[in-house]
């Protein structure tokens, strides 16, 4: 089961805004139904965003739409994950649209899966490895950087439990990761954001595994929380490893000139879709954050483990 697919000449995307409890599709037939899927989340995860705004330019491709045109307003749809650019720009300088669309899709799986053999080697026997958002299949094509590091490990025959914090406000660790999990049999408990830092002064947790939406020189940026599981990774002297690959590297900037993403306030004042807070409560709600180089173990890349930059 992929998280996208190329299916008749449309874009087949599982609508991530449904699970854990319907696993249902979104068809985008036309490159303006990809830029809605990408901004709503139906599909969400740097590497998936990149290859589903590939598909798109392929769409209007076949749509006969002027490809710069198609490429500005694609770009548009969310600001951070830097893979949506790369993918974008990729296909525009291609002879071929969806071609080098269905190449993109083959590579990241394949990227994947280099980034969980080199993960798995920094995995013990016995570990319990926290996770936070959703760094698995559902942010890719297939595979996951992260929960692939994860998937790496328990095929190498390494017993590991995991244990996802549910990201709030929008819940990617709860409603994905731990069903990515579970559906791999894959040993997994949820926990609020805010108890991974007792859970680690406990002993609880023997590594942190993330992914990233861009890497740049200073730190990555990911999910907001990942900064404060960083530092309390680092209070305990708990490896914090980043698996993402190259493709979300920035070498152009400073990671603190990358642009946060702010969302909707309603992510925050509604949970489950129950009001949490008075009405018309001022709400800051950025959907990224950005954890200094100093608090990184390493980033496992699907050509090694590295240094942050
Ligand atoms: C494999 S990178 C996934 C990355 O994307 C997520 O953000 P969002 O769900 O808002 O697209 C989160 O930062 C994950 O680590």
């Amino acid at each position: 089961m992929k998280t996208l697919e190329w299916e008749d000449n449309k874009l087949k995307l599982i609508d991530q805004r449904k699970l854990p409890d319907e696993l249902s599709y979104v068809y985008c037939d036309n490159y303006q139904d990809v830029i809605v899927a990408i901004k709503n989340m139906t599909v969400r995860g740097a590497p998936a965003i990149g290859v589903s705004a590939a598909f798109g330019m392929a769409l209007a491709d076949i749509e006969g739409v002027d490809l710069d045109k198609a490429a500005d307003e694609i770009k548009s749809a969310r600001p951070t994950a830097v893979n949506l650019f790369w993918a974008v720009d990729r296909v525009l300088d291609s002879d071929d649209a969806l071609a080098e669309a269905l190449k993109m899709y083959e590579e990241d799986m394949a990227t994947n899966r280099a980034i969980g053999k080199y993960g798995a080697e920094v995995i013990d026997d016995g570990d319990t490895i926290l996770t936070h958002c959703n760094a698995g299949a559902l942010a890719c094509v297939d595979y996951g950087t992260a929960l692939g590091v994860i998937r790496a490990a328990r095929d190498a025959g390494k017993n590991i439990n995991v244990i996802c914090d549910e990201t709030r406000p929008r819940g990617q660790g709860a409603s994905l990761s731990v069903w990515e999990m579970q559906q791999e049999n894959i040993p997994v408990k949820l926990i609020p954001d805010v108890a991974s830092g007792f859970l680690m002064s406990q002993g609880k947790i023997d590594k942190v595994v993330i992914g990233a939406d861009r890497i740049a020189r200073g730190g990555v940026v990911n999910k907001v929380g990942s900064f404060m599981v960083a530092l309390a990774a680092k209070h305990h002297d708990i490896p914090f490893y980043v698996a993402a690959p190259y493709s979300t590297f920035d070498n152009e900037i400073s990671i603190y000139d990358t642009i946060i993403e702010e969302r909707d306030g309603d992510e925050v004042r509604y949970y489950g879709g129950a009001r949490i807070c008075p009405e018309g409560t001022e709400v800051i709600n950025p959907a990224f954050d950005i954890t200094p180089k100093e608090l990184i173990t390493g980033i496992i890349t699907e050509k090694g483990i590295i240094d942050p930059i």
